[in-house]
């Protein structure tokens, strides 16, 4: 059985999680690895139907994914977590899961700044809270706890797609995961 891992995608929404995430999904899935991209929206809807973006329900969520991710990677899957986890707390908080399990874990910071994510805008949202439709929209008025010593930093604003899943591609390699 070949290794698990999870790649845990974190950044603001637009940054580029979700793209890098099924880019990076198809490559390994070329190369024979097994893999599931665990989508913060999917999610949403399913195991964590009911929660809302509160600092709590957010903790909540992704400790659900982090949990389920734990178990796929444990068992040879790469889960890939496209998924906003804004609280430095959270996010340590899976770490030490996977670590306490032996499970290879690797935090991807999409470090996309907020001008650039805000005009991309790939759902409306940063629209929305402009026009005072929607409060709480994490980066704007609601907050994100950046990772000071994520595995790898991403500047999608200065790279293509492909350039940005080879470099999560490129250090799986090196760490012996893919
Ligand atoms: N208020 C607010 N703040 C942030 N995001 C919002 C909000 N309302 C809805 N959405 C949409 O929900 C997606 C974020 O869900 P996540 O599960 O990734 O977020 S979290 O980790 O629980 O904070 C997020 O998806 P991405 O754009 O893919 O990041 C948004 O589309
Ligand atoms: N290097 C890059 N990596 C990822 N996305 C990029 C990149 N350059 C431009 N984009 C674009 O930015 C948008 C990111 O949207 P999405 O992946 O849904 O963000 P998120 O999941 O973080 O909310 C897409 O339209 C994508 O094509």
């Amino acid at each position: 059985m070949t290794t698990g891992a999870t790649v845990w995608l974190t950044g603001l929404p637009s940054a580029g999680k979700t793209t890098i995430a099924y880019e990076l999904a198809g490559r390994l899935r070329a190369e024979g690895h097994r893999v599931e991209v665990l989508d913060g929206d999917e999610i949403r809807e399913f195991i964590s139907a009911g929660l809302g973006f509160s600092r709590e329900d957010r903790h909540t969520n992704v400790q659900r994914i982090g949990f389920v991710a734990e178990l796929l990677a444990r068992n040879g899957v790469k889960a890939l977590v496209p998924v906003i986890a804004p609280y430095t707390d959270s996010r340590d908080a899976v770490r030490k899961r996977h670590a306490e399990n032996g499970t290879p874990y690797l935090e991807i910071h999409v470090a996309t700044p907020v001008e650039v994510c805000s005009v991309r805008d790939v759902k409306g949202l940063y629209a929305k809270q402009a026009a005072g439709e929607l409060s709480g929209l994490t980066g704007v008025d609601d907050p994100y706890e950046e990772p000071e010593t994520p595995d790898l930093r991403i500047e999608s604003q200065h790279q293509t797609v492909q350039e940005s899943a080879a470099s999560v591609h490129a250090l799986l390699s090196e760490r012996g995961l893919a």
